[in-house]
This record gives structure tokens, C-alpha cells and sequence, in this order.
């Protein structure tokens, strides 16, 4: 392993994005599937060699990914992916930690949008992991624009960045339907609610729900069409098809593979979730006017 070298895994916005990030202070190399005309692009095999590895591939891609490409060689990583993997109902630390120890393993959190960092824009993160020290390894690697916090609440991070990917894409929806601020807001509002409720059961802790990972990221990501998950709520309810919408927007969308996955959880631990559940319900075909009606006498 070399050691002190950093690399990021996957090409997509938000791994370029950390590339320019971390290549502020030191060399950082950057690898993805295919080739790409970006400085400091590796092969596969010299990224995984480094000592401090970033994977920004998306959610329902990892545990392929992990199965068919990785090799634990006492690397330390931090995971910058946000989603439930819907095959499982798993959260990505529960997948990446039947790979890798739990002490190597950190998560990032909080409000990011990569067109933002890319340009070098100030923001807040939260780092993620049980053992501290693997925080206290990669803050110094992060640059001056973005102040990184230490939480070990580590399952409370996960599902905030995966929750609020289907609360967006609900107020993407509310925005498309012309339903004014009032809605938009007793929207966002409430699914801070259940964003906590449902993160509540599975031992996340309330202070993560106030603070950036929860209504931070929540907030960013359900007011802005920058979020990819607002612009899909935005195409359903223009009554374009999930299909089209996707293409149009050649990136991931995290929340719609996590809508499926919160609604197989919260079947099988009956957790009140009214909005998840609509949002999961006109993916799969139900008209957003008559959501709207059953949220409000719901
Ligand atoms: N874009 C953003 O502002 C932020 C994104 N994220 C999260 O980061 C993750 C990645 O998002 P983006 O980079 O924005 O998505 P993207 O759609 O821009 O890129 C995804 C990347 O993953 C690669 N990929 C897809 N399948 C793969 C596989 N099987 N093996 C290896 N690589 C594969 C693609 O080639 C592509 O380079 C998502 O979970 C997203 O929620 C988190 C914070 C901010
Ligand atoms: O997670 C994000 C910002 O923190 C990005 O959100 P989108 O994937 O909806 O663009």
C-alpha cells in the first residue's frame, strides 16, 4: 500500500467533485470504469493502493462493485454514495462493513451539491465512522473551503442522505404542481418528521436529524433544482414517464431505487412513513393529485 496517497473512486459529479476537492492540498488520484481526460487518472489497481480511498459510485452499484473489483489491503475509506440498496433493504454501511472493518470505514454527510464544490464554493460536511481516528486522517485532507465535522453516528448519517433523496423528489413534485410555498415547506417539514421517525427506529440519533446530514442536506436538496431528485418529482409531475425522465437526466437519482427500499422497510418494522409511501406510489403509477388528497386527510 502508498502509504499517505488518496484516491477517488468513480467519475461521476460527485467524485470529480471530491477529486478537486482533496487535490487542493495533496496529490489525488482518481480512477472509474472508463477512461477519462482527467488529471492524475489511474488504473483500477494503483487507486486501490492507496492508503485513503474516496467511493463515490452510486448505491445500488457497491456491492457488485465490492464483490467483483475491491481487495482489503488495510486501506481507510470514506463512502460518498447516498441510498438504500433496494435488492436488500440494506444501508451502505451494512454493506461496505461485510467487506471491510468497521474502523476503517468513514461516511460522508451533508449539504453538497458537487456543481458547487467543483468550483471551489465554502461548505460544511459531517465525516462519519465509529472509530474518530479515521476522522481525524482524512480532515486534514480536505481543503480550506470545506469545514469538516466529526460525528460516530454513523447509521443516523446514512439514512439522513438516503431519506431525503425521497422526500426531494416529493417536493419536486409539489413545486411541478404549482402548490405554492405554504405546501412546498409543511412538506419539507414534514418529512423531517418522518425522516426521524423512520431513522429513530433503527437507533440514529435525534441530534443528527437537526443538524447537517439531516434537515441540512433535507433542506439543500428538496428547494433547489440543482437536486437530480427535485427534477425527477419535477418531471412526474409534469406526467412525464420515469423513463424519460431518467434519460433526460443522464445521472443518478439516488431516491428512486431508496423510495423502493424505505417501502419494503418500513412494511416489514410498520414505521409511519405517509410520504415515502406516495412518492413510492406515483413511481409506480399513482396520479400526484390523488397523493395529494390522501397526505392531507392522512
Ligand atoms: N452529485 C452530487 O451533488 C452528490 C452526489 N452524492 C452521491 O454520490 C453518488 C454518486 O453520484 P454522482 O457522482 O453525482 O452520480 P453520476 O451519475 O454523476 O455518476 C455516477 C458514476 O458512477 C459510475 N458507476 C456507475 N455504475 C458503476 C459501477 N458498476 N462500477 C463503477 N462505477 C460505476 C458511473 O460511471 C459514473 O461515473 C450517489 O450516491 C449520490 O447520491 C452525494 C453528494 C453530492
Ligand atoms: O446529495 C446531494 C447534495 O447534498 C445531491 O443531491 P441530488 O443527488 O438530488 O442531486
Amino acid at each position: 500500500m502508498q502509504k499517505n496517497s488518496v484516491a477517488v473512486i468513480g467519475a461521476g459529479k460527485w467524485g470529480q467533485a471530491l477529486h478537486f476537492a482533496l487535490g487542493q492540498k495533496q496529490k489525488c488520484y482518481i480512477t472509474s470504469r472508463t477512461k477519462r481526460d482527467i488529471n492524475n487518472f489511474v488504473d483500477l489497481n494503483t487507486a486501490l493502493s492507496c492508503e485513503y480511498l474516496i467511493i463515490a459510485i452510486p448505491a445500488q452499484q457497491i456491492r457488485q462493485w465490492l464483490d467483483e473489483h475491491f481487495e482489503f489491503k488495510g486501506q481507510k475509506i470514506l463512502v460518498a454514495s447516498k441510498g438504500i440498496e433496494a435488492s436488500t433493504g440494506k444501508f451502505l454501511n451494512e454493506i461496505y462493513e461485510e467487506f471491510i472493518p468497521s474502523e476503517n470505514l468513514g461516511f460522508i454527510s451533508g449539504p453538497s451539491f458537487a456543481a458547487e464544490v467543483i468550483k471551489g464554493l465554502p461548505c460544511a460536511l459531517v465525516l462519519n465512522s465509529l472509530n474518530k481516528q479515521i476522522f481525524i486522517e482524512f480532515e486534514k485532507l480536505f481543503p480550506d473551503f470545506i469545514k469538516t465535522y466529526y460525528s460516530d453516528d454513523v447509521i443516523g448519517a446514512e439514512i439522513c442522505g438516503a431519506y431525503k433523496n425521497v422526500l426531494a423528489i416529493a417536493s419536486g413534485i409539489c413545486e411541478g404542481m404549482n402548490l405554492g410555498n405554504n405546501a412546498r415547506v409543511s412538506l419539507i417539514s414534514r418529512g423531517l418528521v418522518e425522516m426521524q421517525r423512520f431513522g429513530s427506529h433503527f437507533g440514529a440519533k435525534m441530534e443528527t436529524f437537526i443538524g447537517l446530514s439531516g434537515a441540512g442536506d433535507l433542506f439543500l436538496t428538496a428547494s433547489s433544482e440543482l437536486s437530480r431528485n427535485f427534477r425527477v418529482g419535477l418531471g412526474l409531475a409534469n406526467n412525464k414517464t420515469l423513463d424519460e425522465i431518467l434519460e433526460e437526466l443522464g445521472e443518478v437519482a439516488e431516491g428512486v431505487k431508496t423510495s423502493y427500499a424505505i417501502n419494503s422497510l418500513n412494511k416489514k418494522h410498520k414505521i409511519y412513513t405517509p410520504i415515502a409511501n406516495e412518492v413510492y406510489s406515483i413511481l409506480e403509477g399513482k396520479n400526484p393529485k390523488d397523493s395529494l388528497k390522501d397526505l392531507l386527510k392522512d
